[in-house]
């Protein structure tokens, strides 16, 4: 089991400097004897029965340059891993509140970063190098983070009113979009809330937008359809995925915006499942959001299947752990995320993308102002009435 969990408690706007920073006390030797006091005011280490001995975690490595300090760490024999995660205000007090920590049951890494995330920032297009680029925003590195949804594959975004989810889901798919042809990527978007998508209507990767369960039971079924069909190619050629496919059909991405509204379609949550569980290998993948993540909807085998969360702030303790992101209900600052992607949990700010800026950013890829689209991919075919 690996625990992680990233902290930023400073709100604030900072202003990014190009001048590297410098840690007060370079040495490692200094900065491993900070660790070693927080080990010892945390009291994180074992004690020895009916003896004085404190057994307490080594330093196994430490590397120190501008962008960040890391320390590995073993964890003494009956130490509870859990007691660091618990404890990491100690390691607040003795470095800054800017660290991320990941615990294994033999092992801990800690992060300290000189400086904590932006409060605001405005989208900026970045070519990225992924199959299916999402973009997340700044991490405590300072960089801007990615991944790669065909490794990670299928995410759930989740948060209250206002919290920043529509302006994230804005901006991961713009860059999707502005990263992929129209015969690489097909988007099907649920707007059950009629209010986020509007704006993907026209554009020409998207085959519809869709605002309830009667609308988009019929599409999802032809994703089902789509589905059978690419197993079908796999096994004739003996491959084990799409990305192995001489002419390889275009990936899908299913996104549903507010998807706890088809809690109790059983055939659409049925195909979503579906997806959710064979659909990597098949190109086909889920971005779900909802605004109060619901227990029974993510109970079981969607929820497991569900490899990437972007928790931005909750209502409380309980929705966070629902979520798998624990912490995200003391987030205050909009566009503040917690990502978790399998077991690593860090604090992301996502960039702000305003709606008449998306559309913008959008106006080339309009079906009717592109002049040229010469290949036609299948599943096209398919989506059409
Ligand atoms: N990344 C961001 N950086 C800075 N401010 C943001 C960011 N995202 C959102 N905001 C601010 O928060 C407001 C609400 O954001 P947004 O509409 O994305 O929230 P939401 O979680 O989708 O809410 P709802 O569920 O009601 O649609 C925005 O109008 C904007 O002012």
């Amino acid at each position: 089991m690996i625990l992680e969990i990233a902290w930023t408690t400073f709100i604030g706007s900072i202003v990014y400097g190009s001048t590297p920073y410098v840690w007060k006390g370079m040495q490692k030797s200094t900065q491993n004897s900070k660790l070693r006091k927080a080990f010892i005011n945390g009291e994180l280490y074992r004690k020895e029965k009916d003896s004085k001995i404190k057994v307490k975690p080594n330093i196994i490595n430490t590397k120190i340059n501008d962008k960040k300090m890391t320390f590995v760490f073993s964890i003494p024999k009956g130490v509870n891993p859990d007691d660091f995660i618990k404890k990491a205000y100690v390691f607040k007090q003795h470095f800054n509140d800017y660290i991320d920590l990941k615990v294994e049951n033999k092992r801990g890494i800690l992060n300290v970063y000189p400086k904590g995330l932006p409060t605001k920032f405005n989208y900026a297009y970045q070519v990225l190098s992924h199959r299916l680029p999402i973009m997340c925003g700044r991490s405590l590195e300072g960089s801007m983070f990615s991944f790669d949804l065909v490794e990670n594959p299928h995410m759930l975004v989740a948060g209250e009113t206002g919290s920043g989810k529509s302006s994230a889901l804005r901006s991961i798919l713009t860059t999707l979009i502005k990263s992929k042809n129209p015969d690489e990527l097909r988007l099907l978007l649920g707007d059950l809330k009629r209010s986020e998508f509007h704006l993907f209507k026209k554009i020409e990767h998207v085959d519809g937008v869709y605002h309830s369960a009667g609308d988009i039971g019929l599409p999802l079924m032809k994703v089902k359809k789509e589905m059978m069909r690419r197993g079908d190619m796999l096994d004739e050629a003996e491959v084990n995925s799409i990305d192995e496919l001489p002419n390889k059909p275009p990936y899908i991405i299913v996104c549903i915006d507010e998807v706890a509204l088809l809690k109790k379609e059983h055939d659409i949550m049925d195909i979503l499942e579906e997806i959710s569980s064979i659909g990597r290998s098949l190109g086909v993948f889920l971005i779900l959001s909802m605004q109060r993540p619901d227990a029974q909807l993510l109970d079981g085998k969607l929820k497991v299947n569900l490899t990437v969360r972007m928790g931005f702030k909750t209502a409380d303790k309980i929705n966070s752990k629902i979520i798998g992101t624990p912490g995200s209900e003391e987030l205050d600052i909009p566009g503040r995320m917690l990502l978790r992607i399998n077991s690593h949990l860090q604090e992301i700010q996502a960039p702000l993308l305003e709606n008449n800026i998306a559309k913008k950013l959008l106006e080339p890829y309009k079906k009717s102002n592109v002049v040229q689209f010469q290949k036609e991919p299948d599943i096209m075919e398919l989506f059409k009435e």
